[in-house]
């Protein structure tokens, strides 16, 4: 294994392991820290964590042991794979993971950029845009776990840590891979945040990383690191599975709440109050029983709007009320794939952490891409496919193009 990538929720993994592998390596994606050594061909490994929530001390360690892992089967730099949208509070934890894994690397300058051109995620002047909006104006200032109100990073990872955070502007991007060298070299305990607006801004970041042990980003940042290991360029093969399939939603942004809009115009469609699963008006076996009644793939979603998402919070507590939603899909999940159930879309970072350990997924192989950042996923040693796709990521018809991959037909 030659490039290790920790990532801090498994939308995020996948984002990630799909640039990786379209850029030619041959990657793996691991649910949690595997407990045994990587198969030897693998070029890439990309461990997927439920990281991005966890209390700071929690999120270190397990990143630490990760970094350790993928130190361990060969990696010669790691990157920590952060949401495209810095999802982020701050108590943590980019910054301070980011700090505990350069230490860990013994690396003093970490370069910084969670750009994602192609789903419209841009960085200038150290601000993150969502296409033309900024950060804290693009819906993301009401997510549920991490409410980003504020979109100068430079302020939003200074808060994080007590690393100096410096910036390297588009014009140094742009000065070529010598010029943006030149700024993060010995600069001592320094975050950078790198402005990129378009792809060959990001490809020259990831040129100009080479040395670098340690890179913080969203997967943008990988569009530029194959080349920087001797890798030969291959297909991926894929072959779909057919039958029972349903759609999963946890997630509550804006684009989700579209595609499931979307969905439920055509599709059978289940919707989860958080207030149902408190008051056990709701079992993961009445869902299978009503999922395998369906004729086509049937939708069971949470995904619902700030207001009754607040009024749920205010009643029941913020933690109580996700974490309600992600145990009943866990559940679920698990039934659902015991029921023979082969194909799962699931929209959400955290909603897909609770599936995949739901259904005990070690490792997921590659397969190709659904939309920009989503791939289609096969769990190895296990007759089960899986999208999982980040909250703001596809279009208005995801779920029906996700299904159609997953079973081999698109
Ligand atoms: N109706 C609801 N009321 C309160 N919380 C909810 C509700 N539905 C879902 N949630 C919680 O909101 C969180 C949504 O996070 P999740 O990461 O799954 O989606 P997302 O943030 O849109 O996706 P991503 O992290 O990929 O951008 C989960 O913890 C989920 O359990
Ligand atoms: O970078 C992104 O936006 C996604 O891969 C993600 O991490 C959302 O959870």
């Amino acid at each position: 294994m030659k490039l290790g990538v920790i990532a801090d929720d498994f939308t995020g993994a996948s984002d990630i392991a799909l640039t990786l592998s379209e850029g030619g390596m041959r990657t793996a994606q691991y649910v949690g820290v595997p407990s045994r050594a990587a198969n030897s061909d693998i070029e890439a490994g990309v461990v997927g964590l439920k990281s991005r929530t966890a209390p700071a001390g929690d999120a270190i360690e397990v990143s630490l042991k990760a970094c350790d892992w993928l130190v361990d089967q060969g990696c010669e730099q790691i990157v920590f794979k952060i949401c495209s949208t810095f999802d982020s509070t701050d108590e943590g934890n980019i910054g301070p993971v980011g700090a505990a894994l350069a230490d860990r690397l013994g690396e003093t300058s970490v370069l910084v950029c969670p750009a994602f051109p192609e789903n419209g995620r841009t960085v200038y002047e150290g601000h993150l845009f969502v296409k033309d909006r900024l950060l804290s104006e693009s819906g993301m200032q009401n997510h549920p776990l991490t409410p980003m109100r504020d979109p100068d990073l430079r302020r939003v990872l200074a808060a994080q840590t007590d690393w100096t955070v410096g910036h390297v502007p588009i014009s140094t991007v742009r000065g070529g891979v010598d010029a943006i060298v030149a700024t993060l070299s010995d600069a001592g305990r320094a975050m950078f945040i790198a402005d990129a607006v378009r792809n060959e801004d990001l490809v020259a970041l990831g040129r100009a990383a080479v040395d670098r042990k340690l890179i913080v980003g969203g997967s943008g940042i990988a569009l530029g690191l194959p080349e920087n290991f001797d890798v030969v360029r291959r297909e991926t093969r894929w072959h779909g599975l057919s039958g029972k399939a349903v759609v999963l939603s946890g997630s509550c942004s804006t684009a989700t709440r579209e595609q499931v809009a979307t969905f439920k115009a055509f599709a059978p469609a289940r919707e989860i109050a958080v207030a149902d699963i408190m008051e056990n008006r709701v079992s993961p076996e009445q869902l299978v029983d009503w999922v395998l009644q369906q004729d086509t793939p049937p939708l069971i979603y949470s995904s619902a709007e700030p207001d009754v998402i607040t009024a749920a919070q205010e009643r029941y507590g913020k933690d109580e009320s996700s974490q309600s939603v992600e145990h009943l899909f866990s559940d679920l999940a698990a039934a659902l794939s015991q029921a023979g159930v082969t194909r799962i879309v699931v929209a959400g970072g955290e909603t897909s952490g609770a599936v995949v350990s739901g259904v005990s997924a070690n490792t997921l192989e590659v397969g190709p891409r659904i939309a920009a950042g989503v791939p289609a996923l096969k769990v190895t040693g296990s007759e089960l496919v899986l999208a999982l796709k980040s909250g703001n990521f596809g279009g208005p018809d995801f779920f029906r193009e996700a299904l159609a991959v997953l079973e081999g037909r698109a």
